[in-house]
């Protein structure tokens, strides 16, 4: 692939069949990464000053680009590239990209319409909505596509340049994304896209002055890492404005049954959040929590629909699920399912194997663990593993406080499975600050654009809520604007005189 950067070449492998490489890049050095922030700022002032109706065009012609010209090219590379089957990569690759575009411009003619309601006769005002002074910072993960895309566009309609890092295994879907950006109108110094090693480019972009907010998402570690940096330079003085830290990260997410609940239903939706794209959305199901009276008939139910999937390469269409990312997803969660196997606190409902010869495929697996509180109700796996408590039906207020603790500190996802709108309530209310996202009688991944805004709180993210006119918020320096018509004729007050 050729990009601007001058560094040694990074080849990444296709997760289906690691023999094949994906995508060979150049990486961007420090040089790169500091002519790359250079020209973005060039960009700025012309970019800043293009009527937002302009820029809003770019975006919505991109997302015809997108929907239209590139669908194909853009979901086979998220196919090959991400692994995803056929039904995913249109999900993500073209759907939820192409309404990235079209809402944000309407996200963003929200806000630009939020003007003061009131003036008295004699004065008028008005807010603008600056872009911020220096650049956005946006690094994305592997796994959607439409997330890179979004990080961009967000930001970049409020009217700011942008230096985008993607992930590794996400360097070609994203290309494609800029390429489609640029035919589209978007002048070329506006968005920078840098692959490479990301903490030579981190550190050097957080380095510069200039830097005025990071837009993030991946894991909570990373985002963590990052932020501690930012802090350390905000102690410095480095920056000319204090920079703004938006972070979507990790998930330990949940479904909870209550004794009232259709287990038939919560079983088709357990496989589909726990497994679809080989459990590596971050909203995917990892811990469930079921009454005992419920059991024995959801998980009969788990594994009659998982004996119908198959797991394979994105071009087997009959195949529900695939590998996970790459070696170091591989082994992670592998090695996760070695120790689980021999867990004596552990009982293996389905799955516990894998195969990394040819592509990086797990099973999908499930474990009951027979204590409350097992470490892998706090670890974010990141693949298809889920681990399930059989709770006593008498102890349901107990299990509400047990999922509100656990969870390693995360709150993405959750939700509840109940015909009981006493206990649908009562869950409401008890796990208030344990998900973002809080889903009822219904599975936990898939919040689509315009309808449900995406983002969890405590160590999952800043929850400015991906799909809405808050995470574009972010990115604007609100300026106020005062004009007044009448001369002031005297200095004192009418009760000095
Ligand atoms: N909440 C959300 O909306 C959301 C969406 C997608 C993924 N995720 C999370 O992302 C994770 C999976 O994605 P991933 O594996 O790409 O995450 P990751 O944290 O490994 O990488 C995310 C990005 O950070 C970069 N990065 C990695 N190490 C870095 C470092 N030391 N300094 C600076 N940048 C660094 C990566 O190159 C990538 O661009 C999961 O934890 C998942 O839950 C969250
Ligand atoms: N927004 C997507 C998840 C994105 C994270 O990977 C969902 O709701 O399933």
């Amino acid at each position: 692939m050729d990009t601007r950067s001058s560094g040694q070449d990074t080849r990444t492998p296709m997760p289906s069949e690691h023999g094949t490489v994906m995508a060979e890049f150049p990486s961007a050095t420090e040089a790169d990464v500091q002519s790359a922030i250079t020209d973005a700022l060039e960009a700025k002032q012309a970019w800043g000053e293009m009527s937002f109706h302009d820029r809003a065009a770019i975006f919505l012609r991109a997302a015809d680009l997108v929907t239209g010209k590139y669908r194909y090219e853009l979901m086979a590379a998220t196919m090959l590239g991400q692994g995803k089957n056929v039904w995913q990569a249109e999900i993500d690759a073209a759907a939820e990209l192409a309404d990235f575009f079209r809402y944000n411009v309407s996200f963003a003619q929200e806000i630009y319409d939020k003007q003061p309601t009131v003036n008295s006769p004699s004065h008028h005002g008005r807010t603008d909505w600056r872009p911020l002074e220096g650049f956005v910072y946006s690094v994305s993960p592997f796994n959607f596509t439409a997330i890179g895309g979004n990080l961009v566009s967000a930001p970049a309609l409020m009217g700011n340049v942008v230096v985008w890092k993607p992930a590794p295994m996400n360097v070609y879907p994203s290309y494609l994304v800029h390429q489609i950006l640029l035919e589209a109108g978007l002048p070329e110094g506006v968005v920078q896209l840098v692959n490479g090693d990301a903490e030579t480019i981190t550190r050097t972009v957080l380095a510069h002055r200039e830097f005025a907010a990071l837009s993030f998402i991946g894991s909570s570690d990373v985002f963590r890492s990052i932020c501690a940096q930012i802090g350390q330079g905000l102690g410095e003085k480095r920056y000319r404005e204090f920079p703004r830290t938006v972070g979507e990260t990790s998930g330990k997410n949940f479904h909870l049954l209550h004794p009232s609940a259709d287990v038939q239903n919560a079983a088709k939706h357990s496989v589909r959040a726990g497994f679809e794209y080989a459990g590596q959305k971050c909203s995917a199901l990892s811990r469930m929590y079921v009454p005992q009276s419920q059991a024995s008939t959801f998980f009969s139910e788990m594994k009659k629909e998982l004996a119908r999937i198959e797991v394979g390469p994105p071009e087997v269409f009959s195949a529900f699920t695939g590998p996970v990312i790459d070696q170091k997803a591989f082994d992670r969660v592998s090695k996760a399912i070695d120790t689980s196997n021999e867990d004596d606190r552990l009982e293996r409902i389905v799955g516990g194997t894998y195969d990394g010869s040819k592509g990086f495929f797990i099973d999908p697996t499930i474990y009951v663990s027979k204590v409350p509180d097992h470490p892998l109700f706090d670890t974010e796996l990141f693949g298809p593993v889920l681990i399930a408590y059989v709770y006593p039906d008498a102890e349901f207020d107990r299990v509400l406080e047990l999922i509100d603790k656990q969870g390693g500190g995360l709150a993405l996802t959750g939700n509840i499975f109940s015909n009981d709108q006493r206990a649908i309530r009562k869950a409401e209310d008890r796990l208030r600050y344990a998900a973002g996202n809080f889903y009822i009688n219904c599975k936990i991944t898939a919040a689509v654009i315009g309808q449900q805004t995406f983002g969890g709180s405590r160590g999952s993210g800043t929850c400015d809520k991906a799909g809405s006119s808050g995470l574009m918020m972010r990115f604007t320096a609100p300026r106020t604007l005062k004009e007044e018509y009448n001369k002031l004729e005297e200095v004192l007050y009418p009760s000095n005189i």
